[in-house]
C-alpha cells in the first residue's frame, strides 16, 4: 500500500530582500503510512507550518518531492487538493458574520461541490461534529472549542482521505480537547490519516500512533511515541515514590546513572544509562529494602525537551 504522505530529500527556503536565507525545511524524508495519526513535534520555527503548506500544495518546495497517496504535490496538484483537508487553529479562515452552515456552503462553493450535495454535506457535518442545533447562529459566537469543530467539518467538506492539522486544540478546555480527540480517533476508524502539528506532548503520546520531531527543519526522530526514548540512546529511568533525603545522595553517584531529577511529593525519577545501569540501580535499592522502584522509559516531553536542548543531535 503506498504511503499517504511520502518527502523525500525535501527542502524550502525562504529569501528576503537584504536578509540572509532562512532554511525552513532542509533534506527532510518522512513517511506517514495510510491510516495513522501521525505527530508533528517541533519548537516554533521548526518548519512544520511550512510541511503542511507543502503538503497541501498552498507553497512550493525549493528541492525534493513530496507525494500525497502517490501523487506529486507539484506535478499533480489538482488531485492532491482533492486528497488533502487542511485544518487551522484559532480564527483563521473562518467568517465571523457568517452562519456555521454559511460558512460550510461558502467552502464547498470553492471546493465546486453543487448546491445539494454541498448542502447535504454541510448538514450531515454539522451534526458529526455536534454543531447541528447551532448550524444557522453566526460564527461569531462561538466558543474556541466550537470554531475547532467546524474547522473539522470545513477540512471534511470535499471528503478528503488525508488530514493536515495544525495545533487543533490549543486555547481548549480539558474537556473540548477530549471531545475533539475523540472525534479524531472516530474520523480515523473510518479510514482517514492525520498528520497532526502539536506542542502538547500529552496529547501526542495519547493520540498518535507515530511521532516525527523536527527542529530547524531537520528531523531528529521518528517512532511511536512510548518508544521515541530510544533515540536518545539506551536511556531508562527508575521511578521511586519517596525515598527520603539518605539515599538519594548516594544513588546521584551509582555508576551509569545519568541523573537524578527532583518530582512533586518527594517522588525521585533516577535516570541511567541503560539497562545494564539500571539493574544496577535495582539491585542496590533492593539491598536497602526499597521495593517500590518501577523501571521505565523516559516520556515523549523528557525526549522532546532532550533532543530540542541539544540542538546538535543529528538522527
Ligand atoms: N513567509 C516567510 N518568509 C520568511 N521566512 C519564513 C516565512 N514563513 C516561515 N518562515 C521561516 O521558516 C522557518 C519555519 O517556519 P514554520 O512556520 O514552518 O515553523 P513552525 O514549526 O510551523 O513554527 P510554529 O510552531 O511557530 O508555528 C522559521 O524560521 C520561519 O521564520
Amino acid at each position: 500500500m503506498e504511503p499517504a504522505v511520502h518527502t523525500r530529500g525535501l527542502r524550502r527556503t525562504y529569501t528576503r530582500r537584504r536578509r540572509a536565507t532562512v532554511v525552513a525545511l532542509d533534506d527532510l524524508t518522512l513517511t506517514v503510512a495510510q491510516n495513522e495519526i501521525h505527530g508533528l513535534l517541533g519548537p516554533n520555527g521548526a518548519g512544520k507550518t511550512t510541511l503542511v503548506e507543502i503538503l497541501s500544495t498552498v507553497l512550493l518546495p525549493s528541492a525534493g518531492t513530496a507525494r500525497v497517496l502517490g501523487r506529486d504535490v507539484v506535478a499533480d496538484a489538482g488531485a492532491v487538493r482533492s486528497l488533502v483537508g487542511l485544518v487551522l487553529g484559532g480564527d483563521r479562515g473562518l467568517y465571523d458574520r457568517l452562519t456555521a452552515r454559511r460558512n460550510l456552503l461558502f467552502w464547498g462553493a470553492l471546493y465546486r461541490l453543487d448546491g445539494r450535495t454541498a448542502r447535504a454535506r454541510a448538514d450531515a457535518l454539522l451534526e458529526r461534529v455536534g454543531l447541528g442545533d447551532r448550524a444557522g447562529d453566526p460564527v461569531e459566537g462561538f466558543s474556541r472549542g466550537m470554531r475547532q469543530r467546524l474547522h473539522l467539518a470545513r477540512g471534511l467538506l470535499h471528503e478528503p482521505r488525508v488530514l493536515f492539522l495544525d495545533e487543533p486544540t490549543s486555547g481548549l478546555d480539558p474537556v473540548a480537547a477530549a471531545a475533539f480527540r475523540g472525534l479524531v480517533r472516530d474520523l480515523r476508524a473510518e479510514g482517514r490519516t492525520f498528520l497532526l502539528a502539536t506542542h502538547d506532548m500529552d496529547e501526542a503520546a495519547a493520540l498518535c500512533d507515530r511521532v516525527t520531531l523536527i527542529d530547524r527543519g531537520r528531523m531528529l526522530l521518528t517512532g511511536d511515541p512510548a518508544s521515541a526514548g530510544r533515540f536518545l540512546g539506551d536511556g531508562e529511568c527508575v521511578d521511586l515514590d519517596d525515598p527520603g533525603p539518605a539515599l538519594t545522595g548516594p544513588l546521584e553517584l551509582l555508576p551509569g546513572v545519568t541523573g537524578v531529577e527532583h518530582r512533586d511529593g518527594g517522588a525521585l525519577r533516577v535516570h541511567t544509562a541503560g539497562r545494564d545501569a539500571t539493574r544496577r540501580v535495582l539491585a542496590w535499592l533492593l539491598d536497602r529494602d526499597v521495593l517500590t522502584a518501577r523501571r521505565g522509559r523516559p516520556t515523549l516531553e523528557e525526549v522532546y525537551l532532550r533532543a530540542i536542548g541539544d540542538r546538535g543531535m543529528r538522527v
